[in-house]
């Protein structure tokens, strides 16, 4: 990959700012089911088993489609790719909310969820397009890319205090504000692509085959550190998403006696905390050198607070901060990690491989999640039946756990990691 003369900083970082605007509405919508869990089951008579598809959907086919994406994204270009999974995106934000049965939602969440992930791909690959070579700021400009989306978790979660209004109109307003998170989505893409005629005419991009294709030979070539990091990914994601986007504020809601608002501002504050902490966190790890021991506490405070939260009636301000930590340090960590724990030339095919396994993790959890809640009766009147789901969280999130102490104990002691950091890609690939 070369390009003459790299765009300019403004241009590299207004490009960052569109995308990342983008991003916004990606994660709003994402997260634009949770809230309204309760008023589905309450005005429609959804089951749990439904609302955990509703996510779910949206993970599944990408365990297929992540990989169909990234192709598209390196044939097509991060800009064409970003304005067109922005408008499937539109498109399937508008059909959730606006259709009378709950297959034509759950169709609606399948199309955002394809367009989704797709659009993540595309985020990254516009930061790589602007932010390459020598000293540039890439891990800034994705950590920057990474917050901004968690701002947009943030909003959804606010919502119901923000737009009180609509939530007291019922589940559908709600769905309709997220459709119009939507469209503002597809227009920044618009811009984004607009913008980036220009330096993409003046040749000031990288034009050749990205390094980032996935290549099934590669796989024999990680090792064991990698794979076991890929446990981990599907492990911690799998809890955090299905609880935190689906399941959580209903949970707040029924066994911790919270009205919606204030649910959803409890869960939102981890989101907020992402936000700031996510890129403080990035600096801190690049800066001490060292990463699996952050990672490794950041998977120890998940089911930490999974366990306060079953067992206990602490103030729900210490579990919040527990997984605002955890939501902050796992995710600044583990991408560069899977940077020193393959070579370059993989990191396309390493990436790819995580993200098909963990939509695959967070798809299973939201329908077994779901299953369980039902199976056991959860409700405000039972809140003992949400019992089966902390349990089912709780052991998969101690395996996650288990996978980061492992981690640090082959692949990322003191030698380990400062050897990485001079032959990044190599020496801790064992
Ligand atoms: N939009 C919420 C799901 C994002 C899943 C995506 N595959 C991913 O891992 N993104 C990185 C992150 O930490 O959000």
């Amino acid at each position: 990959m070369s390009a003459a003369v790299a765009p300019s900083a403004a241009r590299a970082w207004l490009v960052i700012l569109l995308v990342a605007v983008s991003g916004y509405g990606n994660y709003y919508c994402y997260d634009a089911i949770g809230p309204v869990a309760d008023l589905l089951q309450q005005q429609r008579g959804f089951s749990d088993a439904q609302i955990g598809l509703l996510n779910a959907i949206y993970s599944l086919p990408n365990v297929v489609m992540v990989l169909v994406g990234g192709l598209l994204v390196d044939r097509f270009g991060a800009p064409l790719m970003t304005l067109a999974t922005a408008t499937l995106c539109l498109v399937g934000a508008l059909l959730t909310a606006f259709s009378p049965d709950f297959y034509g939602m759950a169709a609606g969440r399948l199309l955002f969820g394809i367009g989704a992930e797709t659009m993540g791909i595309a985020s990254l690959a516009a930061a790589a397009d602007y932010f390459h070579g020598p000293g540039s700021r890439v891990a800034l400009a994705m950590a920057s890319l990474l917050a901004i989306g968690r701002l947009g978790s943030y909003s959804a979660d606010m919502s119901p205090t923000w737009f009180a209004g609509a939530y007291a109109q019922g589940w559908q307003p709600p769905l309709v504000i997220a459709a119009v998170m939507a469209a503002t989505s597809c227009l920044a893409a618009a811009l984004y692509w607009w913008a980036d005629r220009g330096p993409r005419r003046a040749g000031q991009l990288p034009t050749s085959q990205r390094a980032e294709a996935f290549v099934w030979r590669d796989l024999l070539h990680f090792g064991r550190a990698y794979w076991v990091m890929l446990l981990l990914c599907v492990l911690w994601y799998a809890v955090i998403l299905a609880f935190r986007s689906t399941f959580s504020i209903k949970y707040f809601q029924h066994v911790h006696e919270l009205d919606l608002a204030t649910a959803g501002e409890m869960n939102s504050y981890v989101f907020l905390a992402a936000v700031v902490a996510t890129p403080a966190f990035g600096w801190l790890c690049d800066r001490q050198g060292r990463y699996a021991p952050f990672l490794a506490f950041g998977a120890l405070l998940l089911p930490l607070a999974l366990a306060i939260l079953a067992l206990t009636h602490w103030n729900l301000w210490i579990t919040t901060v527990l997984i605002g930590v955890s939501y902050s340090l796992v995710p600044a960590v583990m991408w560069p990690l899977a940077s020193r724990l393959v070579s370059a030339q993989r990191l396309g095919t390493a990436i790819g491989l995580m993200w098909v396994v963990q939509n695959a993790g967070v798809g299973g959890a939201n329908l077994v999640a779901g299953w369980l809640n039902d199976r056991a009766g959860a409700s405000a009147a039972n809140p003992a039946g949400y019992d089966g789901m902390m349990l089912f969280f709780g052991t998969a999130s101690t395996l996650g756990l288990a996978c980061a102490l492992a981690l640090w104990w082959t692949a990322g002691r003191r030698h380990h990691e400062l050897r990485a950091a001079t032959s990044p890609g190599h020496a801790a690939a064992g």
